[in-house]
């Protein structure tokens, strides 16, 4: 198996240029089902769940033609619904989350679609009810099969009609938004997620010709068109990554400027970080960050500790919270971590204690952190990454810390951050893909 190999404690120094935001990628492209024309997309990320999603819609007979290593065309002219009932996709469909968002294209189009159990992190319960109860309120019918674990989905008609989503989902927002686009009529659809990711989704499916408004809010409004022609989309730089490269930054006390980010479109996450004490300056549209010897956690008004926690957007997206965790660890004050909306995520604690780091798990969804103030460096050691953001947390832990870790499982890293060991590695760090064994952990 891969692992990485870091030497830590070395500032890193440098530019780096996010990649394209994957969560983004992932609705983009599924939505490419909607026309039988052409849709050229850039600025896509050359990463593991994204090139997955490319070989499952070729498979399901779009037309795949890289122009570019980050410029794609698609054409899904003649699809094979009949790929459903193969071996392949049972494997591949179950391969990634976002290989859900193939169901609100495909349904709207062809009148049926059918996913295995979606992948993704492993980080609690994941339930896709907003999904199938927002296609069923569009007049689709839904069958569980408990033996094979396959979601279906038909219609032979699917209206307008007025959606109280079950919650702000980011993958079934977009999902009953791409169904809705071509049903008859007009659907509203209320607690709708409005992630950048789905801002551009929906500014995308309007230069298609669908008819979307309130995008940005919480209130969509969709009057269903029959059908969506060709268009080009660009897609954003990945937020999470831009949030995951400042919290390097303090941490590894280097200087580091991060190239075109998008700052409008970064919503509350650069003020969180700042309340860490990680002083930044956007020059242009870089965000540029000098190195510290220190920084200081605010506290509340009155004095009392602060509290990070995630919530839908506009709140702070839950895959920023364990490298905000990460951050604080050496950080001067102390912070409680309140990770509110999955139930696993926060174990991975457990390492950054044996490195050294001051960490109550209160339970499974609030860590009080209290910041060591660079009192000693954290200690380098073996791991095992259990998810992305996790995983890039003990990078980060691990090119801070003195001397060697190794990270085990470096897979759930590569799919979602591009070519991450060879940028890091531009800015000065010691970090290589080695061969190890990690039987010796315990997992
Ligand atoms: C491929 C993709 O885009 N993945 C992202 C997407 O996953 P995904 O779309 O799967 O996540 P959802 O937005 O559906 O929900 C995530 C979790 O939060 C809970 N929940 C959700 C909404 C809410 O108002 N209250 C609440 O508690 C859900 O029950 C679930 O446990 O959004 C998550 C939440 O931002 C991110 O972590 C994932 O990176
Ligand atoms: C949880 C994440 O991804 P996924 O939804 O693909 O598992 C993430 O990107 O942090």
């Amino acid at each position: 198996m891969t692992a990485f190999e870091i030497y830590g404690g070395k500032p890193l120094k440098g530019e780096i240029i996010p990649q394209g935001a994957k969560n983004e990628a992932l609705q983009i492209l599924s939505a490419v089902l909607l026309t039988e024309e052409e849709v050229t997309v850039s600025n896509v990320p050359d990463i593991k769940d994204v090139n997955k999603l490319i070989e499952l819609l070729g498979d399901l007979g779009v037309q795949v033609t890289r122009k570019s290593k980050d410029t794609y065309v698609f054409r899904a002219k003649d699809i094979n619904l009949d790929y459903f009932k193969s071996p392949e996709f049972k494997t591949k469909g179950s391969g990634l989350r976002g290989s859900i968002m193939i169901v609100g294209p495909l349904l709207a189009r062809f009148g049926r679609a059918a996913i295995p159990k979606p992948g993704g992190d492993k980080i609690g319960r994941r339930r896709l009810d907003t999904h199938f109860l927002g296609f069923e309120k569009l007049g689709a019918r839904f069958h569980y099969d408990p033996d094979t674990h396959f979601f279906n989905v038909d219609a032979t008609d699917l209206k307008g009609t007025y959606i109280l989503l079950d919650e702000a989902s980011v993958t079934g927002t977009a999902n009953v938004v791409m169904a809705a686009v071509l049903a008859k009529g007009t659907t509203t659809i209320y607690n709708a997620a409005c992630e950048p990711y789905l801002q551009q989704l929906c500014r995308m499916l309007n230069r298609m010709g669908a008819k979307i408004s309130g995008i940005g809010s919480n209130l969509l409004t969709i009057e269903g068109v029959g059908q969506l022609g060709g268009t080009e989309h660009r897609m954003l730089p990945d937020m999470i990554e831009i949030g995951s490269f400042m919290g390097l930054a303090a941490m590894t006390e280097s200087e580091i400027t991060i190239k075109d980010v998008h700052f409008h479109e970064l919503g509350i996450i650069p003020t969180v970080f700042s309340k860490l004490g990680i002083q930044f300056e956007l020059r242009g549209d870089d965000i540029y960050i000098p190195s510290q010897s220190s920084y200081e956690i605010d506290t509340f008004i009155d004095g009392s500790i602060l509290t990070i926690a995630d919530a839908p957007w506009p709140g702070f997206t839950p895959d920023l919270l364990s490298i905000v965790l990460v951050v604080a660890t050496q950080a001067k004050g102390n912070v409680l971590i309140h990770q509110k909306m999955f139930e696993s995520r926060l174990f991975f604690v457990d390492k950054l204690i044996d490195m050294g780091a001051q960490i109550i798990l209160c339970d499974p969804h609030r860590a009080t952190v209290i910041g060591l103030n660079k009192a000693f460096k954290l200690r380098g050691i073996e791991m095992t990454s259990p998810d992305i953001r996790a995983g890039v947390s003990l990078l980060i832990a691990a090119l801070s810390a003195q001397g060697k870790s190794v990270i085990h499982n470096i897979a759930q890293i590569e799919r979602g951050y591009q070519d991450i060991g060879q940028r890091l590695q531009a800015l000065g760090a010691s970090i290589k893909r080695i061969d190890a064994n990690p039987q010796s952990l315990a997992l």
